[in-house]
């Protein structure tokens, strides 16, 4: 029967000795979680949500670690400015290109051999990295491991969802964030611990990637497509076979019937997939709500604070550089272990209501980050020297250390006793490293000469910018760090999975790289708190959107969420999925054991 607009019927394959239930979508009998026989759920599916996991592991080792890796690689190979950001943003944009791509590779090859594909990517990537004499290979290889990242965000969570049991799903695409964050907190201490190895400290770093990627292209070697792609191929029977083995029984046929089913539904349609997805009410609606999904996690400056949390340290009053790059460290793990909440929460309040609490938390946090800055930019110190400038440079018509600060050619020079800034000036810093001045008494760093601040001002009021920095890190990680990924790998039918996938992939990349390209130059324009005040302000509009467009996908079959999106693309947070007045519930194999809590009618 046609499931109409308003209602949908829930089906959910229970592994309880035969008998099968039916669930309300939040998942729910008699107000709690269906007792889901979990420990029936082989080991098999948790290997395989492992190993795809190593490819986030690598997402985030590979976009961490080049902060730690730079402050090394620009003294070894005199790195200005511009081929800094080029080293850091290139393998970003690599990965929104191959994002992008990724769904037509995903769709043709299998998720299987995209996987490999990825991890032989980031092993070649990570050798030549290790390896690079000069700046150009640094680039090639910077940009090769960018398309492996591409391709594994935006397969990883794609296959996870599709070997997943339903009760678990959630639960198991998010493992994919966890090991993001992770693989971004290794970084940090790996990058920590080369840190004291000034030669060629950078090679380990970058080489050590690889260990991961060869041990992912050896597993994936074993390990199986998925069941729901290897049926939309026509490999039917193998198709049994691997649901058969991820799920741990033979008797499986309910499952196979529908995602047959919904293959069988879409056998006519031809055209690019793209068309079809926008031609079609639901996936046209489904895109938007993903897409905008991914847009505001970048939007609410994530790699702002990733990237630039050690200068972000230093802003707070953090000088020493190695002590910056061992905070930074506490910053990542800060972001790894609430990650950890968010796969605690995900399948117990759901993904809508996460991802609410955490960007109303996460906006609040960046109002206080901007209240710090705010503050230490009204007492920021005065410049007190005005040593005579030859070069007539910008620097020296500054009169205090804010304006000074936020103009990247000066840096400001001073000293310091237990209570106030003395003898300071601001001069220009030296193109070839920002570690000192151009000229005068901070260009030469001995331990006499005074300190040199660059991009950042002494303050006293680091410590509310730390413990913004900490609440935001511990707001965003659960929800907006995690279920952009996790909701769109649920949200769209087989046939449009891979292209959705890669669209809203492509679309988080996108943003990735114009928040983390322009975070200076917003910050030079609007000052420090001026930039975290405009990230609030776009969170509170990602809040908007999120409660008014995305609905629940907890608890539902894959095959059945299209039908979330038969409304309207926004109901304004009324049609809540969650609420039970729209489920119509259908017994299967003459077993119903959830009654709905409204009258007799909805009940099938
Ligand atoms: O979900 C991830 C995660 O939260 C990372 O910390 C961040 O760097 C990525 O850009 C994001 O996509």
């Amino acid at each position: 029967k046609r499931p109409n607009p308003n209602s949908f019927s829930i089906r959910e394959s229970v592994d309880d000795g035969g008998r099968s239930l039916i669930r309300s979508p939040s998942g729910a009998c008699d107000g709690d979680l269906v007792d889901q026989a979990t420990s029936s759920t082989p080991v098999f599916v948790y290997v395989l949500a492992f190993f795809s996991a190593l490819g986030g592991f690598l997402f985030g080792y590979d976009t961490g670690v080049v902060s730690g890796a730079m402050l090394l690689i620009k003294k070894e190979m005199n790195l200005n400015a511009l081929w800094q950001e080029l080293l850091v943003s290139s393998t970003v944009a690599a990965a929104a290109l191959s994002a992008l791509t990724g769904g037509f590779l995903n769709g043709w090859l299998g998720r299987r051999i995209c996987i490999l594909v990825a991890s032989a990517i980031f092993t070649a990537g990570g050798l030549l990295l290790s390896f690079a004499p000069d700046k150009g290979v640094l680039l090639v290889g910077r940009i090769i491991v960018g398309l492996g990242i591409g391709i594994a965000s935006m397969t990883v969570p794609v296959y996870i969802a599709e070997v997943s049991p339903t009760h678990l799903r959630g639960q198991l695409v998010t493992i994919n964030s966890l090991f993001i964050t992770g693989g971004q907190f290794i970084a940090s201490v790996v990058d920590g611990a080369f840190s004291y190895l000034s030669h060629d400290g950078w090679r380990y770093m970058m080489g050590l990637s690889v260990v991961p990627a060869v041990l992912q292209f050896f597993g994936f070697l074993f390990l199986p497509e998925s069941p729901r792609w290897l049926l939309q191929k026509g490999f039917s029977q193998e198709a049994s076979r691997v649901l058969s083995r991820i799920r741990g029984r033979s008797d499986v046929d309910e499952e196979f019937e529908t995602i047959k089913a919904s293959i069988d539904e879409e056998k006519d349609s031809d055209g690019p997939v793209i068309l079809r997805i926008l031609n079609h009410g639901p996936t046209r609606r489904a895109l938007i709500v993903g897409c905008g999904l991914q847009m505001f996690q970048q939007l609410s400056g994530i790699n702002t604070v990733m990237y630039y949390s050690a200068t972000i340290l230093q802003m707070a009053g953090v000088r020493d550089d190695k002590q910056a790059i061992w905070l930074a460290a506490a910053t990542s793990a800060t972001n790894f272990v609430f990650t950890f909440v968010g796969v605690w929460l995900v399948e117990r309040v759901g993904r809508r209501k996460l991802t609410l609490g955490s960007l109303l938390g996460t906006g609040l946090s960046l109002s206080l980050l901007a209240v710090g800055f705010l503050l230490s930019a009204q007492h920021s110190p005065s410049i007190t020297l005005h040593p005579v400038d030859l070069y007539n440079s910008s620097c020296s018509h500054y009169g205090s250390c804010e304006s000074c600060m936020l103009d990247p050619s000066c840096g400001f020079c001073y000293r310091e006793n237990t209570t106030e800034v003395y003898d300071s000036s601001c001069v220009p810093v030296d193109e070839a490293s920002s570690d000192h001045a151009a000229w005068g008494r901070c260009s030469n760093q001995t331990d006499l000469s005074p300190f040199w601040a660059y991009n950042y001002c002494p303050t006293s009021y680091s410590w509310i910018i730390l413990m913004g920095l900490i609440l935001y890190l511990a707001f965003f990680a659960p929800g907006m760090g995690t279920m952009p990924w996790t909701v769109n790998s649920e949200i769209y039918p087989l046939w449009a999975r891979s292209t959705g996938n890669a669209c809203s992939a492509g679309v988080n990349w996108i943003f990735n790289v114009l928040v983390s390209l322009t975070f200076l130059h917003v910050a030079q324009f609007l000052t420090y708190y001026g930039a975290f005040f405009l990230y609030t302000a776009l969170v509170v509009l990602g809040m908007f959107f999120i409660w008014a467009c995305l609905p629940e996908t907890k608890g539902l079959q894959l095959e059945d969420i299209e039908q979330l999106f038969n409304g309207p693309t926004c109901f304004c947070g009324d049609m809540s999925p969650n609420d039970d007045r729209h489920v119509q519930y259908a017994p299967v194999n003459n077993y119903n054991s959830c009654h709905s809590d409204n009258d007799g009618s909805d009940v099938d």
